[in-house]
């Protein structure tokens, strides 16, 4: 009987990418052991239709991997409802339609193993049911692993919401201190019912298998040694840690036409600035950062989305359709184009990380932009926007010495002009910046180790394999 592997990713194109990258890397690492099948949610109200694009070109390239796509499931839309309250209703009201393909995929192959994502903690107990081991896949690095397992111990020491608890430090085993108003969105506020959602899927992480987790040993070593001394559930036992990664999407969009302007520039000239696929920016941070490249007189390459109307419910901004002149000072376009590129809403990122003209990346710090830039050798500029970017950028910062941080305001994040171009002049022109570029070509060489023939990584995925074979 044929042997598969159900891979659960949650809704958004971060976590559709690194699932279909793990199907690949099982897929071609065990020639022909297991099929790959791949459940996808889908949402009315969260649809992004480069999923759907990017779906297909992967079914086309990588015939292996089956989709089932999952029928849309009415969900509250109430328009005071945060984004996350929608995603987990949505996400939990699919847990039959998963139970029912687990069902179905085991009537005809031996399901040897069902890989969700954090997101996707209700679809734990079902897989019990049909006595499938699972596994997690986690979409961010260990360090934010450790932090959401010992999250439920941060909830039962405090009553406030976090977003209240301006000023409060909040102290997670094996990471940098937090501030409180740092932690991802959907557990800030108590009263969203998203903050009980989290802390239910963070209490069904050690109650997995094992947790793979997107990033590599010699990335993240102290997250990973307070996790196997079970540091961070007090009350339970951590399962075993995969470290599989760094898994990043391949490169996609030659033909875009900032590749070829970064044909023409020097070798290592250009900051590359780019915050994921939903960082958008007020009119407002627009022109501070519009001001503050100007007065650096550096060579950039900038990606600028349209500026938010109504953000809560939106999932990722593509749209082109807007002027850039409309939303950025006037004139500035023009000014800057001997030595800088603005391009609308979308780049390909990985292409142009990995192009020799780029010699730094101003970045969301989105665990994915994080890894491509590791990957790339690139040293970053961290400016946090929301969910767990905070914790990535503490780490970068202050633990792996990969980037300089921005200083922002704690209301609302905001960073002046000033300081945009103080930090992309230390990154371009100074004995920090120089150093830096030399750690992230140290840490390129150790990702590309990692997944090489006895790298750590792999070594990892077999030890799972071997698990799932014979345990
Ligand atoms: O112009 C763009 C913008 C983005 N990307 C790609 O889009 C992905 C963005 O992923 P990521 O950096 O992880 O950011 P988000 O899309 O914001 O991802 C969400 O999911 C991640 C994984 O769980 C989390 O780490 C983030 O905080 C969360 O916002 C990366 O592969 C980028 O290369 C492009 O190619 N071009």
């Amino acid at each position: 009987m044929q042997e598969t592997i159900v891979l659960y990713p949650a809704l958004g194109m971060g976590h559709v990418i690194c699932t279909v990258e793990l199907g690949k890397l099982i897929f071609n690492h065990y020639k022909n052991q297991f099929s790959i099948t791949i459940l996808l949610i889908t949402s009315e109200v969260l649809h992004d239709p480069s999923i759907d694009l990017y779906v297909e070109n992967i079914s086309k390239s990588y015939p292996f991997i089956t989709f089932r796509r999952f029928p849309y499931l009415p969900v509250d839309k109430t328009p005071t409802r945060s984004k996350a309250a929608i995603a987990f209703e949505c996400i939990r009201n699919n847990t039959p339609n998963a139970l029912h393909s687990l069902k179905e995929i085991s009537a005809v192959s031996k399901v040897k193993a069902f890989v969700i994502d954090l997101f996707c903690g209700p679809a734990l107990s079902v897989a019990r049911e049909l006595n499938i081991p699972t596994y997690f896949f986690f979409t961010s690095g260990a360090a934010c692993l450790s932090s959401f397992l010992y999250l439920p111990t941060i909830h039962e020491q405090h009553h406030e919401s976090f977003k209240d608890l301006f000023g409060v430090i909040l102290d997670f085993p094996g990471i940098p201190p937090l501030k409180a108003i740092h932690l991802p969105e959907p557990i800030l506020d108590r009263k969203d019912p998203a903050y009980n959602d989290f802390i239910y899927f963070c209490t069904q992480l050690p109650k997995a298998d094992g947790i793979m987790v997107n990033s590599f040993d010699s990335l993240e070593p102290k997250a990973l040694e307070v996790l196997s001394n079970n540091l961070c559930v007090p009350n339970g036992k951590t399962p075993p840690i995969y470290c599989i990664g760094p898994l990043i999407a391949g490169q996609t969009g030659a033909q875009h036409h900032c590749l070829s302007w970064l044909d023409k520039q020097p070798s290592k000239s250009v900051v590359f600035l780019c915050f994921g696929s939903r960082g958008t920016f007020t009119r407002e941070q627009l022109k501070e950062i519009a001001d503050g490249l100007e007065r650096t007189g550096e060579r950039f390459l900038w990606v600028v989305k349209n500026v938010p109307l109504h953000a809560k419910i939106k999932q990722t901004d593509h749209t082109t359709d807007f002027e850039l002149d409309s939303i950025l000072p006037e004139g500035f376009v023009e000014r800057v184009k001997d030595r800088a590129l603005v391009v609308k809403a979308w780049a390909p990122q990985v292409a142009v990380l990995n192009h020799d003209a780029v010699a730094a990346f101003v970045t969301h710090c989105g665990w994915n932009s994080t890894l491509e830039a590791v990957v790339a050798g690139v040293p970053m500029v961290a400016w946090p926007l929301h969910a767990e970017q905070h914790i990535n950028r503490n780490l970068l910062v202050e633990e792996m010495k990969l980037a300089v941080g921005v200083e922002q305001r704690d209301e609302d994040g905001y960073v002046n002009a000033a300081e945009v171009e103080r930090r992309v002049k230390e990154m371009m022109g100074s004995d920090r910046g120089r150093e830096l570029r030399q750690r992230s070509l140290t840490m390129r060489e150790k990702a590309s180790q990692a997944l090489g023939e006895s790298g750590s990584s792999i070594k990892a995925l077999d030890k799972l394999i071997q698990r799932l074979k014979h345990g």
